[in-house]
């Protein structure tokens, strides 16, 4: 039993009777009457595009538009592409061989899996070959090979040799075999005065620039840094600036034939502070010579029998204070090094501010009441699937110019190359691909807007109804809907006995009042009023008898597509018998929403994503009930893990508070992401949510209900469970239980008490709304008792 029978219970018996409800079918689901309706209407327009020549089954048309979700214009494409398949020349025998390859039971090998690809079959002799020569020396060759088997030698093999025989020659010419790197080291020192060490090859042949042998022997203990950087190389021939040292010493001869890059720019701040800056002089080699690489100031020498410049950093932070910005010097480094002294000075004077949280001081309400707030809603689009909700949404973005004409242009030639052009508008709320690529919302997309009076977020729901949890996610935060019809031929009839009755419901029984219902692709009947007049009669028939009262019904013809009657009025000669509103006017006379900010703080949980270093914790959703600053603890539920409001949003906006009826984002501190799932709720550590594994609910049914397993839905929360007992029937005028035995199964449209037991703990609580959904259908919805 389906839909329609609850819809039967609710007077509408005549739209009924030709419904027989599902039947499994070659789809391996249930088709019920709707979606054989659009079957066959797409099926008949689908003929109409492909014309009599197209020989064509049903059967293959059907299967097509069920795939492509009725989209007729796709599945014509596919159709198309697949005649014109069918007719390319036959398969080569090597790619049946191929083929055959693929089939899924045969056994599997490497070589079967890449032998249709291409680069594999490439003959021997045009096959390239592409040596990567490594930039530098690896392995051995930098300590010099031994070369044991007589194998020629590479260069640095040979140049690591040669420096090896040079310095035992030294050592056996009786010269002090003091280290290059003491050698620079004393360099470093005096380089003014150093004078030429012939035998290193250091200097600069000029007698102002050598290096006399009696320095070197004055400082045989220090490092420099130039010693990682491996400076000592006998090769280099060129002058030794102080500070700077030719990058020609650190590269073999191989390397010093490459190219030189000229260079652009001179030292780093940071490198003038580690290294002292550059010379006149130095500045105008850097200008107009080849590549330096910086040298370390030779004042910035370390003595490594003191402490390390970290050490010496750190024990500065160490002894800093536990308040923020402490100016407290840090210790003086041994050698009284101006540069690290700097350094040290800089290093200790940086600050990191230290998260803490703070404490409340506002209060909420009395502020909420001064900054005297825009009236403020939030409303769910509903409607059978394709009925033009996004379209819709996408125009009312456009025209109000929350959405540029850039922007749409962009969407309008990415929607045209993938064959989708009508699609354009929709994108603007359908961001995600697989929703782009299929012409269909499969997530609520949300989107704010800002009028005079009113500042309004949209819930774009998804109108098939295998995304029906979605779309309950969203109604659960509106305060009234909208309600897209499709006015065209055919498609009003299939989408009142699809979604467009089941999402009116649905919205009900989660407590929406009020709801605007836009007679959508009036362009397609040139806009008939009779049509108009047709789909007002039926559609104001059923929602009275769903439970909205006829003055929260506004009706408004109009068109997305073409923008007419959304933001401006229509102004079509056809359309002279309309003299009411647009959408728009229809949107702002929403009542403002009655806030419950004194209430203890309700949020469900929407989203939940990690911001990063600043915010590693974020919570999205809407205020349900009371209020919340930063600072507040609050715990979150079902987890009964407290976290703190480190920071908040407000649509969007950092803020430092947020009422019930806000869209927030709460930045967390002090709790941890394996607590927090969607469907929590973030409470008031005061007066948490109970979390309960059974409860009795008022339900009005959809379905024939009786004991049976089902889910429970509220917002984001999904839990599995089952109803365990039917407590009794009500009566739907005065709610009093009808007298008699225990029901034993409860019809479409009837009103019970029933019993419902989930396997986990959910939030919930009094007066909370909930639906139940069987096997992907909405079997009631109701009150927690
Ligand atoms: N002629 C005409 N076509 C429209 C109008 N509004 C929407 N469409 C077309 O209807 C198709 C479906 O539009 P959507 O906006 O994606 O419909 P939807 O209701 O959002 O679809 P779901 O969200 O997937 O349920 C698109 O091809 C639109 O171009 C209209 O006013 N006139």
């Amino acid at each position: 039993m389906s839909r329609h029978k609850l819809v039967k219970a609710l007077d509408l018996d005549e739209e009924l009777d030709d419904f027989d409800g599902g039947a499994e079918s070659d789809y391996g689901e249930e088709v019920g009457a709707e979606d054989k309706e659009q079957l066959r209407l797409g099926t008949a327009k689908v003929r109409a595009v492909l014309g009599p020549e197209v020989s064509i089954t049903d059967k293959e048309i059907e299967d097509s538009l069920w795939h492509y979700y009725y989209d007729v214009d796709k599945t014509v494409n596919y159709l198309l592409g697949q005649r014109t398949n069918s007719q390319t020349p036959k398969k080569t025998k090597k790619q049946n061989m191929d083929a055959e390859v693929k089939k899924p039971d045969a056994p599997f090998s490497i070589a079967d899996f890449f032998s249709d690809s291409p680069w594999l079959n490439i003959p021997e002799d045009r096959r390239g070959e592409i040596l990567i020569e490594p930039l530098y020396p690896r392995g051995k060759l930098l300590g010099g090979t031994s070369n044991p088997d007589g194998a020629p030698k590479s260069k640095l093999a040979a140049l690591a040799a040669a420096r090896k025989k040079k310095e035992n020659q030294r050592v056996e010419d009786g010269q002090n075999a003091t280290s290059s790197v003491a050698l620079l080291d004393k360099l470093g020192h005096k380089p003014r005065q150093a004078k030429s060490d012939n035998a290193l090859n250091l200097s600069n042949p000029k007698p102002s620039s050598a290096i006399t042998e009696q320095t070197v022997n004055e400082q045989p203990r220090k490092y420099s840094r130039r010693k990682s950087k491996g400076l000592e190389s006998p090769q280099n021939d060129q002058p030794v600036k102080e500070g700077f040292i030719r990058s020609h010493s650190l590269a073999s001869p191989d390397i010093e034939k490459k190219p030189e890059i000229t260079p652009t720019a001179g030292p780093s701040v940071f490198a003038r502070t580690i290294f002292g800056a550059p010379t006149v002089s130095q500045q105008h080699d850097i200008q107009t010579s080849n590549r330096y690489v910086l040298a370390p100031d030779t004042h910035a020498e370390f003595d490594f029998t003191g402490p390390s410049p970290d050490d010496i950093v750190t024990k500065a932070q160490n002894t800093k204070g536990p308040t923020k910005k402490s100016h407290k010097q840090p210790p003086q480094p041994s050698s009284g090094d101006k540069s690290v002294n700097a350094v040290v000075q800089g290093v200790g004077d940086v600050t990191i501010e230290e998260h803490k949280v703070r404490g409340k001081t506002l209060d909420v309400v009395a502020e909420f009441e001064r900054s005297k707030p825009k009236n403020a809603a939030n409303f769910v689009v509903i409607g059978h699937v394709d009925a033009g909700k996004s379209t819709l949404m996408g125009r009312l973005l456009y025209d109000l110019n929350v959405v540029d004409q850039r922007t749409l242009d962009k969407y309008r030639k990415e929607a045209e190359r993938i064959g989708k052009a009508s699609f354009a508008l929709a994108w603007v709320l359908d961001q995600g691909t697989e929703e782009r690529s299929r012409g269909v919302t499969i997530d609520i997309a949300m989107n704010k807007f800002e009028t005079e009076s009113t500042s309004f977020t949209i819930l774009d729901a998804p109108g098939h109804r295998d995304f029906i949890p979605n779309m309950i996610a969203g109604a659960s935060q509106a305060d009234f809907a909208v309600l897209v019809i499709d006015a065209s031929t055919g498609n009003f009839e299939s989408g009142l006995k699809g979604q467009t009755k089941e999402h009116a419901l649905l919205v009900r029984s989660m407590g929406v009042q009020r709801i605007v219902i836009a007679v959508n692709k009036l362009d397609t009947v040139q806009w008939s009023q009779d049509r108009f007049d047709e789909i007002f009669q039926q559609v104001s028939a059923f929602l009275t008898s769903a439970g909205f009262l006829a003055k929260n019904l506004a009706f408004v013809p109009c068109a997305g597509l073409t923008g007419d009657n959304i933001v401006r009025k229509v102004d079509h000669p056809q359309a002279s018998w309309y003299t009411g509103a647009p959408l728009i006017s229809l949107l702002e006379s929403s009542e403002p929403i009655t806030r419950a900010l004194e209430k203890p703080l309700r949020m469900t949980v929407d989203d939940i994503f990690r911001g990063g270093v600043q915010n590693p914790l974020s919570v999205s959703g809407r205020l349900d009930a009371g209020n919340v600053q930063i600072g507040d603890a609050v715990v979150m539920m079902p987890a009964s893990q407290t976290a703190s409001i480190k920071d908040l949003e407000v649509d969007s906006e950092p803020a430092e508070w947020a009422v019930a009826g806000q869209n927030v984002i709460l930045h967390l501190a002090d709790i941890e992401a394996k607590y927090l799932k969607s469907g929590d709720v973030v409470c008031a550590p005061s007066a948490p949510i109970p979390c309960i594994t059974s409860f009795i609910v008022k339900i009005l049914a959809f379905e024939h209900i009786t004991p049976m397993h089902c889910e429970v839905h509220k917002g984001r929360l999904h839990a599995p469970g089952r109803i365990t007992k039917l407590v009794s029937q009500l009566d739907k005028a005065s709610g009093a239980a009808v007298k008699g035995k225990k029901p034993r199964m409860i019809k479409p449209g009837s009103v019970a008490r029933v019993v419902v037991e989930v396997d986990e703990q959910v939030p919930l609580e009094q007066g909370g709304r909930v639906i139940l959904r069987a096997g992907g259908e909405t079997i009631g919805a109701g009150l927690v008792e």
